[in-house]
């Protein structure tokens, strides 16, 4: 018997013309993805891929392709000729071997091949029959079965027992590319999980106000990009210098202004490195209401600093919400470590709350803006991860 991998694609198959540049996308992706495991080859097969590889690899190529964009479910499949006796066979194998798991299941059979002598229900109740003949204690139940029995004829035959569902979305590259504001925090990282989802292709830019904010707050960065690039593929991370950026700031603005103006210089400088770098949008992990500048005065605030548009998937999420895709996506544990941000240095006590813009850009006067982000572009350092 010949363990193969099938994968199959959802949205995907609803891209009329334009499917076969996000097919093209995903292959490349997938390979991209399982590229440490030499032996695997990859065949489209009708809505879907097939997978060849070592029998041994089989499980950890499956927990790598769950996460990537593009692919709903995957089943670990044998393939067989089609041919009844066979087929018997290998159905037997597989029950046998959850004889002792389960108690009841149904097979349920699709016929792709027409030139296949018997139609999709007789397969199923000939298979069920043969099952039931040779083993001791199963039985069908055809509305709430432990296990169901998969079986598609199509060029060859499939047999499995497994669906197990995997990232969806769309193949990250096939929706341009964006530029993720990432803090060490829980938002910003699940944030950029969210619409490199999308098709979207990752840039990440964190500002960093050494000596205020520790070189491992940085390493906690790196550490959540890398994690992230499971999802999104290889991420090119901008550290920016912001310490003379906060310092200025915090010499000569108001107090309750410092926030919402730090957070503009953020948006000016990834607006700046999003173009140099091709990307179209900015992301940030903003949620309407969290913190002080996140009411819808301080949104439009710091908005107001960038044309391009800015992406803000989190926005009518609760933190809780924002938390569980946190947990399931593996960022939590690193961004819950306690190293500070830059935006937890400089606190004001009493922050603006309802900001009027042309107020903020007449405080914004006093500062070289201009030259503070050229000064800060100049000292970016850049992580190509993984
Ligand atoms: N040091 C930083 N470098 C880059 N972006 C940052 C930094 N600090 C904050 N941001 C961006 O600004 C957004 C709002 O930050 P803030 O600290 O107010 O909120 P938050 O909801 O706690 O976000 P997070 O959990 O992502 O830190 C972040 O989600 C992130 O996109």
């Amino acid at each position: 018997m010949e363990k193969v991998i099938l994968v199959r694609y959802g949205e995907i198959s609803l891209k009329g013309l334009n499917r076969s540049y996000f097919m093209d996308k995903l292959l490349k992706n997938m390979k991209a993805s399982l590229a440490k495991f030499q032996r695997v080859k990859f065949q489209k097969i009708q809505g879907r891929f097939l997978l060849t590889c070592a029998n041994e690899d089989v499980e950890d190529i499956i927990s790598s392709l769950k996460n990537v964009f593009g692919v709903i479910s995957i089943s670990p499949a044998y393939r067989i000729d089609n041919d009844m006796d066979r087929l018997k066979e290998v159905a037997l194998t597989i029950m046998k071997e959850k004889e002792e798991e389960i108690k009841t299941f149904k097979v349920e059979s699709k016929r792709g091949n027409k030139s296949f002598p018997l139609e999709s229900p007789e397969i199923s109740r000939n298979i069920g029959g043969y099952i039931l003949h040779h083993t001791e204690n199963l039985k069908v139940d055809v509305h709430q079965p432990d296990i169901k029995l998969y079986i598609e004829v199509r060029e060859n035959t499939y047999v499995y027992n497994e669906i197990i569902p995997a990232a969806g979305g769309l193949p990250v590259g096939s929706n341009g590319k964006a530029a993720l504001l990432i803090s060490g925090g829980i938002d910003s990282p699940v944030a950029g999980y969210m619409i490199a989802k999308r098709g979207v292709e990752l840039i990440a830019v964190h500002y960093h106000s050494f000596p205020f904010t520790s070189e491992r707050a940085k390493e906690k960065v790196i550490d959540l990009a890398r994690i992230l690039t499971q999802y999104s593929g290889p991420i090119k991370l901008f550290i920016v210098p912001f310490t003379k950026i906060q310092t200025e700031i915090g010499q000569k603005c108001k107090e309750r202004q410092t926030t919402l103006i730090m957070r503009r210089f953020m948006m000016k400088i990834a607006e700046e490195i999003a173009r140099c770098e091709g990307a179209q949008a900015l992301i940030t992990g903003e949620s309407v209401g969290q913190v002080a500048s996140q009411t819808l005065e301080s949104l439009n605030v710091t908005n107001s600093a960038v044309s391009m548009p800015v992406f803000r998937p989190l926005i009518g999420m609760d933190k809780q919400e924002i938390m569980d895709i946190a947990h399931k996506i593996d960022t939590y544990n690193t961004s819950i470590l306690p190293y500070e941000d830059c935006c937890t240095v400089f606190v004001p006590k009493h922050p603006e709350t309802k900001p009027k813009l042309e107020k903020i850009i007449l405080s914004e006067e006093i500062l070289d803006t201009d030259a503070l982000i050229e000064e800060a572009i100049a000292g970016v350092e850049i992580i190509n991860l993984p």
